[in-house]
């Protein structure tokens, strides 16, 4: 873990990863928070555990993490640019924004990692893609390392170009399981199901088959394999999700549409 850690937008997305960092071993007494509309979970954790939440005279720590809204970076750089020390490793998770969009905003910085988490996250169980810039040491990377694998599996990528597909993928990706989940409930709903005997078998089965395949060595279309009697009732209902216009169609659209709308952010 850094010696110390700025985290500058502590909203769903640096909340969530906060309280990784926290089970971890980040020292609450070496954190602060800069957020000026914090939730109220935000600060009843700092009043908990002695973080710092906006003090008037923030210093530079080892590590800023900028968890702010790509659209709010123009507005919010003139004020975190100070907080970026000679040494300081600037970790950015906004979505679109490039390493170079980042400097032209925040001349102090020189190590930069940008980094797209997810929100499973917050159990521990997340997903981040990030890539480094030149001037990271092998001492900020690790550091970053250490951030990253508190909040789940962690991706480097050789190449940032690659950053707007992951965030398209596994940024991205929770918000699809999630309407998965809802669309199943909606059409447990339509066959006839009573609405939350749907939404709670629903919810079991996208959580059961997440930790199925989670526990199992198996890859996932062998585990879809697994369920699938030939002439059955999984085989049908595969057929629809399956042909040529079906999920995988559907599912290559969003990816791109979301990978394009993160290369709109940028700039
Ligand atoms: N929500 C998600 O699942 C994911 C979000 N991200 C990225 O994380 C970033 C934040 O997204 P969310 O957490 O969803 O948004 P959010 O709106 O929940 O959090 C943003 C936070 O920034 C604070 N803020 C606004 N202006 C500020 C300033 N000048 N200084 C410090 N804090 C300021 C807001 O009060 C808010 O708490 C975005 O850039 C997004 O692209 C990345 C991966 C996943
Ligand atoms: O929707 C967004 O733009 C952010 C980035 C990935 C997930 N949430």
């Amino acid at each position: 873990m850094p010696a110390s850690l700025v985290l500058a937008g502590a909203g769903k997305m640096g909340g969530a990863m906060l309280a990784g960092w926290l089970d971890a071993g980040l020292d609450p007494r070496r954190t602060t928070i800069i957020d000026p509309v914090p939730a109220r979970p935000i600060v009843d954790l700092c009043a908990d555990r002695g973080i710092a939440l906006n003090p008037p005279d923030p210093e530079p720590g080892a590590v800023l993490v900028l968890g702010i809204k790509p659209q709010g970076l123009d507005t919010a750089a003139p004020g975190l640019d100070p907080l970026i020390g000679r040494d300081t490793l600037l970790v950015s998770i906004l979505a679109g924004k490039t390493v170079a969009d980042l400097r032209g905003r925040l001349p102090r910085a020189r190590a930069i990692v940008r980094a797209m988490p997810n929100l499973p996250a917050s159990i521990g169980r997340g997903a981040t893609g990030a890539c480094a810039s030149s001037e990271v040491s092998p001492e900020q990377r690790a550091a970053a390392e250490a951030l990253f694998a508190a909040n789940g599996a962690v991706a480097w990528l050789a190449d940032e170009a690659q950053i707007d597909a992951v965030t398209a993928v596994s940024g991205s990706g929770p918000a699809y399981v999630f309407l998965l989940a809802e669309t199943l409930a909606e059409a447990g709903i339509a066959a006839g199901l009573e609405p939350d005997v749907a939404r709670s078998l629903a919810r079991a089965t996208v959580s059961g088959a997440g930790a199925l395949l989670d526990a199992s060595p198996a890859e996932a279309a062998e585990l879809r394999r697994n369920v699938t009697s030939p002439g059955g009732t999984t085989a049908a209902a595969l057929d629809v999700l399956m042909r040529e216009d079906g999920l995988g169609a559907l599912m290559r659209e969003a990816v791109a549409a979301a990978r394009r709308r993160a290369g709109e952010l940028s700039g």
